[in-house]
């Protein structure tokens, strides 16, 4: 996936603070990634700092990135540098967080507790920029830029020669704007739900995105899909797949495994999903990746869900990423 050869097709996504979840943090996240053999998207807004994760690395470890940009534009090209520097692939900016969704019972947890240390991009303390009275995301999401645009695209590809994708799309229409836009994928994600509430999961928004797609031209190959968002079993992975992803993150997952068991937790959370994957591909006759298909599986259904939503929830959400900020 996007030049690093996997074990499956999967990456652990970014996660901000993974010391919150156990006090080795992104370093055992790092190290599960290596052994598991795949890649880990470095979080910018890091417990450790960038100098600590990429000090647990081993030799020839491949990682991938992912950038909150900050309103200086100098501190955001400075931390690119160094992971470019540091030879990570690719650079997954998150379009999707311009403004912090509502986290109620995050707001009510005052992010007060040991060990939830913010550090910015590459290790600066960022206490004296941080409001720690209103849970721990309000505390670090003033250091994302909530103007960040379609015109920035440029000079984002501008200060890399890192791969460059968007982290966050929920439409075909941004997709294609992406492709056109010169940037080498996208991930399709509603931020694990913790954005915009009833907005659709990356895997709903998948085949409108690859069909709007092949309409502009993309040939396969050309522009990399990716999902996450409630991939739990192989088998999530496996559909995701059929209908045209890359392959998918996992970033909850990671945690629960992290904060039960450490490291170890993480690498034996993947062997399972490998386990059960593996199981998919033998019990539907798809010898390999590439033959997992859109043929495998049944998209009349997509929407609906086995557990049933209030009835105010039915109605989904979608939006257009990188847009200019609402004021009322
Ligand atoms: C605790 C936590 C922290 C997160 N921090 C970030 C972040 O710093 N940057 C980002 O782009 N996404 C972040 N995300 C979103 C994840 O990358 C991912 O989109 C989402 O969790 C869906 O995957 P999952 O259902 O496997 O958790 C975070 C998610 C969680 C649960
Ligand atoms: C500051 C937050 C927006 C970090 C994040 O991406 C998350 O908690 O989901």
């Amino acid at each position: 996936m996007l030049g690093i050869p996997c074990s499956l097709p999967l990456y652990f996504t970014a996660t901000a603070l993974a010391k919150l979840a156990h006090q080795d943090g992104e370093v055992a996240i790092v190290k599960a990634a290596f052994k598991a053999g795949v890649p880990y998207m470095l979080p910018t807004l890091s417990s450790y700092t960038l100098d600590e994760m990429l000090g647990a690395c081993e030799p020839g470890q491949e990682l991938y990135a992912q950038l909150y940009v900050n309103p200086e534009r100098s501190r955001s090209e400075q931390y690119v540098r160094k992971l470019e520097a540091a030879g990570v692939k690719a650079l997954f900016v998150t379009v999707d967080a311009p403004q912090l969704g509502r986290r109620e019972k995050d707001m009510r947890s005052k992010f007060t507790q040991q060990g939830s240390d913010v550090q910015d991009k590459d290790g600066d303390e960022a206490e004296g920029e941080v409001d720690r009275s209103q849970g721990a995301a309000r505390a670090i999401s003033s250091y994302i830029d909530p103007s960040l645009n379609w015109d920035d695209v440029p000079w984002l590809k501008s200060i890399t020669k890192m791969k460059v994708l968007l982290k966050g799309v929920q439409c075909g229409e941004d997709a294609v704007l992406a492709y056109k836009a010169g940037l080498a994928g996208a991930v399709l994600s509603n931020h694990g739900g913790r954005q915009l509430d009833t907005c659709r999961p990356g895997i709903e928004v998948l085949p409108e995105v690859m069909e709007a797609l092949r309409e502009a031209g993309c040939k396969p190959g050309e522009f990399s899909v990716f999902v996450d968002g409630g991939i739990r079993r192989g088998a999530d992975i496996f559909k995701a797949v059929a209908l045209g992803a890359t392959g998918v993150g996992v970033g909850r997952p990671v945690l629960y495994a992290l904060a039960s068991y450490g490291s170890k937790g993480i690498v034996r959370m993947v062997q399972m999903l490998q386990d059960e994957l593996q199981m998919v591909m033998r019990l539907s006759g798809a010898p390999n990746v590439k033959m997992i298909t859109d043929k495998l599986v049944l998209t009349t259904n997509l929407a609906d869900h086995i557990v049933p939503l209030p009835t105010d929830n039915l109605t989904r959400l979608t939006y257009q990423s990188l847009q200019p900020a609402a004021r009322l």
